[in-house]
């Protein structure tokens, strides 16, 4: 059930470098009262090659680039005459919505050998698009690897956790459509009405008169695993509304529950809803440009079945659940379906 909270938990990782799911019961007890109270938790000590320098730098290099080279890649909605709708860049929108104001660049798997035979017009399996120099490209697809690993191991003991067999989930990992999002928010001019300077939580939003950067939301699908750079802003609301800050914590990854997996869980895992504040001119690794974040958005195949654990509720096919998702999403709205 959630809860009310001050902060969010630390999870120490480091068994899962050598030790198999089935062997780590605490790990997987730990994982579940987390789940099923916050919703949102801290990992350190995880088997991840990148340290947060080497990381961060990935995503610079790409938001460096000139923005007519990133509007090359852009998704079709926002250039007409490219192909890629699911995979590529998202420019800043201004005019739609000042609590969104970022740009970002997403990936999906680094093989591009499958072709899909949907006839919906947007093809989840599409292959990734790239900057024509791009000295980050091979890094980049060893992170998606590694985050796609990391995360089948927590799937695992997720699994365990419900008291199912460990590789119950394995099927989501077939064809598996997950996405690692590169994020930039750039800095915004404090107004005179927002309290863009307060570096504490608030209370409930109806009271509240924040400058956000990402509206408040939920993850849509399975798990999510975030890396977020020094700047701040990241906030976390509790069962009583209070939204909590979520700083930054050197070596960390924040991890999430998505509504698909409370839904999996048979309600018993919580998707927590979260924001980002405005980012500030003076803080932050990119030197005041604004917060860098790299979500990794583990996501099941296009025709994978998902159902509650408990046997109840209907069951749900990715592909329709991502699609109908997507119209309320803002980088996407301009696509029809
Ligand atoms: O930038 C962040 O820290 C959060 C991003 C996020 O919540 C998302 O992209 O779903
Ligand atoms: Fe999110």
């Amino acid at each position: 059930m959630a809860t009310t909270f001050a902060s969010l938990p630390i999870i120490d990782v480091s068994s899962l470098q050598d030790q198999p799911p089935q062997e780590l019961p605490e790990l997987s007890q730990r994982l579940y009262h987390v789940f099923t109270t916050t919703g949102f938790a801290y990992l350190v000590n995880h088997p991840l090659s990148f340290n947060h320098d080497e990381l961060f730098a990935m995503a610079r290099e790409f938001f460096s680039l000139a923005l007519e080279e990133k509007m090359q890649l852009g998704k079709t909605s926002f250039r007409p005459q490219n192909s890629n709708a699911y995979r590529g860049y998202f420019p800043t929108q201004p005019l739609e919505g000042s609590d969104n104001l970022k740009e970002g660049f997403e990936i999906g798997p680094p093989s591009t050998s499958r072709t899909s035979t949907s006839s919906h017009q947007i093809n989840l399996s599409e292959p990734n698009v790239w900057p024509t120099r791009f000295h980050s490209r091979r890094n980049l697809e060893q992170l998606y690897t590694e985050l796609q690993a990391l995360a089948s191991k927590l799937l695992s003991l997720l699994a365990l956790s419900l008291g199912q067999p460990a590789d119950l989930f394995d099927s989501y990992l077939v064809d598996s459509l997950s996405t690692l999002r590169l994020l930039h928010y750039p800095v915004v001019e404090p107004s005179p009405n927002s309290d863009v300077d307060s570096a504490l939580g608030s209370s409930p939003d109806s009271i509240s008169n924040v400058k956000l950067s990402c509206n408040p939301h939920t993850d849509s699908g399975i798990l999510t695993l975030l890396h977020q750079d020094p700047t701040g802003g990241l906030e976390v609301r509790d069962a009583s509304g209070n939204w909590i800050p979520a700083p930054y914590i050197p070596g960390s990854l924040v991890v999430n529950i998505g509504d698909l997996m409370a839904k999996v869980s048979g309600g018993r895992f919580v998707a927590t809803m979260h924001r980002v504040r405005a980012p500030q001119g003076h803080s932050g690794t990119a030197g005041g440009l604004g917060r860098i974040s790299v979500p990794f958005f583990f996501e099941p195949g296009e025709r994978c079945l998902i159902r509650s654990v408990n046997g109840d509720g209907d069951a749900v096919v990715y592909g329709d659940h991502v699609r109908a998702k997507m119209q309320t999403w803002v980088e996407y709205q301009a696509v029809e379906s």
